[in-house]
């Protein structure tokens, strides 16, 4: 586990969609994502199970405020994940409602898990592809701190984004 935490990652579902993480520390991760159904959506300090699997390989899972469950194994030496969503039927009929900085959030997901429909969940699981990896430390506030924008994640990769 030690040299997991403190990887950002920027990975590429098969579906096209593009996400980010930072695996913050032990029980913690901040997240970004630039693409796909929720994309826009960011969240920092999701608590999270964390397990190394074999090594080299680790499962990340958790549980968000929307009712959303995550399940992310990363493959680091052969540069692959594999994750699977369980999105509730809310969530994959008002995804706009999930686009935000969730921290700032909170209420209006545990209000909408209510107010709108869970069943049937949509499970959505699919590789990825790494396309940026890189150990930045733990518990650093200033990898995931702002809204994703067009071009972001070309910026990170060419190294011109954090100055
Ligand atoms: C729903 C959040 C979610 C789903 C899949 C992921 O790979 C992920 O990584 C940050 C986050």
């Amino acid at each position: 586990m030690k040299n997991f935490i403190g990887t950002q990652m920027i990975y590429t579902y098969a579906n096209g969609w593009e996400y980010e993480i930072y695996i913050k520390n032990e029980d913690t991760v901040d997240y970004r994502i630039h693409s796909g159904m929720v994309g826009g959506r960011w969240v920092k300090d999701q608590k999270v199970d964390m397990v190394k699997l074999v090594e080299g390989i680790y499962k990340v899972s958790w549980t968000e405020p929307t009712g959303t469950d995550v399940c992310v194994d990363f493959m680091m030496d052969e540069g692959r994940v594999h994750g699977v969503i369980f999105f509730p039927k809310w969530v994959e009929e008002h995804p706009e409602i999930t686009v935000c900085y969730q921290n700032d959030y909170i209420d209006l997901m545990k209000s909408s898990r209510e107010k709108y429909e869970t069943y049937p969940k949509h499970v959505v699981t699919h590789y990825a592809e790494i396309t940026y990896v890189k150990n930045v430390g733990r518990d650093n506030e200033e990898i995931i701190s702002q809204a994703t924008y067009e071009g972001m994640t070309d910026e990170i990769r060419s190294g011109s984004f954090y100055r």
